[in-house]
């Protein structure tokens, strides 16, 4: 598959996704949308990957939807044409995806790198959800997905005065899991990637599933869920693989079954 806006490439069991805009920061346009949602979901049916790694460039994650491909539309545009229903490809993956951010993830950009599983950032990263300083809001799960990263005061904070915050703010606030310096960001992101593809795929899938599920249930719920799903993994080769392993004292050798 050959892609205009994004590169794609496989190292070992991860799949990698480089946003590749950079006359315009990596802005997200309907055909790099259309090409990062086709990658994604081509990683993800591919048993061959187990995690996948999104990035951008040094300057910029992604700076936000493209405005310039936005700016004319009308309510009935947007509207009628459901405008972004087709750009949460990313939070529908069953594989885990890490983001490796450096400098601007704003607006969109932020957005797409908060669907992501890990958001590992360099020290010169900036987050920010600037579209009120464009006259409209977020528009792909920013207030929702920033709230319960967050917290409602510092996301009202920044969705409202539109400003950025640096990685460190940003790990502070829980948004981001890890800052590594700039230099390092795309071997530490890999390391991440590369230590989730090598765990079991089945308990890999049920870990983001079961985390996942704490955002749409009440905690009995969620608790009950998560039972299910520790049961369930009791009828996998590779629980009883992993934990015979443990008693030899030796790797496991996984069968992702
Ligand atoms: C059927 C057809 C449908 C078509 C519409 C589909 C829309 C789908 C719905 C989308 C839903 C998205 C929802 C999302 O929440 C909305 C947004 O993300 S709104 C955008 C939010 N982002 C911003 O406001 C940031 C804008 N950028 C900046 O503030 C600055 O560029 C910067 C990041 C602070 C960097 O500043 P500088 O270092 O000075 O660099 P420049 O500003 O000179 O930028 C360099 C170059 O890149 C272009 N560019 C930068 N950001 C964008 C952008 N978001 N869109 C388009 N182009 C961008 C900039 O214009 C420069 O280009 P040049 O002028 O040199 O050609």
């Amino acid at each position: 598959m050959s892609y205009q806006n994004i590169l794609v490439e496989t190292k070992g069991r991860v799949g990698i996704i480089r946003l590749n805009r950079p006359q315009a920061l990596n802005a997200l346009n309907q055909a790099l949308m259309a090409e990062l949602t086709q990658a994604v979901q081509a990683f993800d049916a591919d048993d061959a990957v187990g995690c996948m790694l999104l990035t951008g460039s040094e300057k910029a994650f992604a700076a936000g939807a493209d405005i310039k491909e936005m700016a004319d539309k009308s309510f009935i545009d947007a509207y009628g044409g459901n405008f972004a229903a087709d750009w949460h490809g990313i939070a529908q993956a069953r594989k885990p995806v890490v983001a490796a951010v450096a400098g601007f993830a704003l607006g969109g950009g932020c957005e797409i790198a908060m669907q992501c599983d890990i958001i590992i950032a360099a020290d010169t990263a900036k987050f920010g959800q600037p579209e009120i300083k464009l006259g409209v809001i977020p528009g792909i799960g920013g207030t929702q997905r920033l709230t319960r990263a967050v917290g409602k005061a510092k996301a009202m904070d920044l969705v409202l005065t539109g400003r950025n915050m640096d990685a460190a703010e940003a790990e502070r606030a829980g948004l981001v899991a890890r800052v590594v310096p700039a230099a390092s960001l795309m071997d530490e992101a890999m390391k991440v990637a590369e230590t989730i593809a090598g765990m079991s795929l089945p308990s890999v899938l049920a870990g983001k599933e079961s985390v996942n599920a704490a955002f749409e249930s009440s905690l009995a719920e969620g608790v009950r869920f998560e039972r299910r799903i520790f049961h369930s993994l009791f009828a996998t080769e590779d629980q009883k693989e992993g934990m015979k392993a443990f008693v030899e004292k030796r790797k496991p050798d996984w069968k992702n079954k």
